[in-house]
């Protein structure tokens, strides 16, 4: 990953409200194309986080870059460079989603034609004439980030984009997630879909009480994460006892209709289950998701 002109350089970030320590001094740097998530509990600090660099919080400690630039204070020039989605008080509820987005276009300076365009792109062309405050959740939320995309900018911050959307919403905003990435733009992101995670970016900070705790691609992330590999065995093919007995098995539990195995090493038991279960005929194999490392590493159950 190319360290020079980052898009972004924390350093020692620090950020308190009153006695509630928020940030705790988190550094990190990404950088300029790359996909990045931030992922933690409630409360961890990433919506602060995000607004830091967004320029919309001042930290009380540490120092921060955006595009060669200091976030705070504002900087105009910085402004038409990234996007940030329209926070909830600031819509223009009277308006409808068509003038909304002009508005926030025209900020922007972006072409008047963009504002169709990225209507269409989150898939709000049909509600385009509708006033913001009749727009359901899921469509107020695209509409939010169509404004964070409206007038094409290099970095993109989008806090929880997918929280209220429906399923095939949300993997149509992957989609775009994706074409974006592929033409160039930095994207920044908070997300609870670990899986969304796992399938989207090329590295992610798990940040647990103001921290990171974790930094890296998801792939590294499981490789070095303990969580044991699963074996779902008909349980019409090998008792609790018998799977219990087999070499490598580290617990052994009966769920419904099935037999659920765990082991560090999935190869030599799948032979011994071929053999106790008379084949692998129904036999399914679940290995450690970013979701296993994430609830490990922030010690949910
Ligand atoms: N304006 C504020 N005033 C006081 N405390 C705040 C404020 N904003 C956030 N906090 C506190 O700071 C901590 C971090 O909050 P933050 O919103 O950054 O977490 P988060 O990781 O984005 O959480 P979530 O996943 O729930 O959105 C929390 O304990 C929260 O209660």
């Amino acid at each position: 990953m190319p360290t020079a002109d980052p898009a972004v350089e924390l350093s020692d970030i620090h950020k308190n409200y009153g006695t509630q320590r928020a940030v705790d001094g988190i550094s990190f740097t990404i950088a300029r194309g790359e996909f990045f998530g931030l992922l933690g509990p409630n409360g961890a600090g990433k919506t602060t986080l995000i607004e830091i660099m967004e320029g919309l919080r001042r930290a009380d400690r540490g120092t921060v870059t955006v595009l060669g630039h200091r976030p705070w204070p504002r900087d105009t020039a910085l402004l038409p460079r990234i996007g940030l989605q329209t926070q909830s008080s600031a819509f223009f509820v009277r308006l409808t989603a068509r003038e909304h987005l002009a508005t926030v276009a025209a900020l922007y300076r972006a072409e008047p034609a963009a504002v169709d365009r990225t209507l269409a792109r989150v898939g709000l062309t049909d509600r385009a004439g509708v006033r913001v405050e009749d727009l359901s959740g899921g469509q107020r939320q695209r509409l939010a980030i169509a404004s964070a995309l409206v007038h094409d900018p290099e970095l993109i911050f989008l806090d929880e984009p997918t929280a209220a959307l429906d399923p095939q919403a949300r993997r149509e905003l992957w989609q775009v997630l994706r074409e974006l990435k592929g033409a160039g733009r930095t994207i920044v992101y908070t997300t609870h879909h670990l899986d969304e995670a796992e399938a989207l970016c090329d590295r992610v900070a798990i940040v647990v009480d103001g921290k990171v705790t974790a930094l890296d691609t998801p792939n590294r992330l499981i490789a070095a994460g303990s969580a044991a590999t699963r074996l779902v065995v008909p349980a019409d093919r090998l008792t609790l006892e018998a799977a219990r007995a087999l070499p490598g098995v580290t617990t052994a539990t009966l769920d419904g209709d099935a037999v659920i195995l765990e082991t560090a090493d999935a190869g030599p038991l799948l032979a011994a289950v071929e053999r106790a279960a008379g084949g692998l005929h129904g036999v399914q194999t679940r290995t450690a998701t970013l979701e296993d490392v994430y609830l490990q590493l922030t010690n949910q159950p």
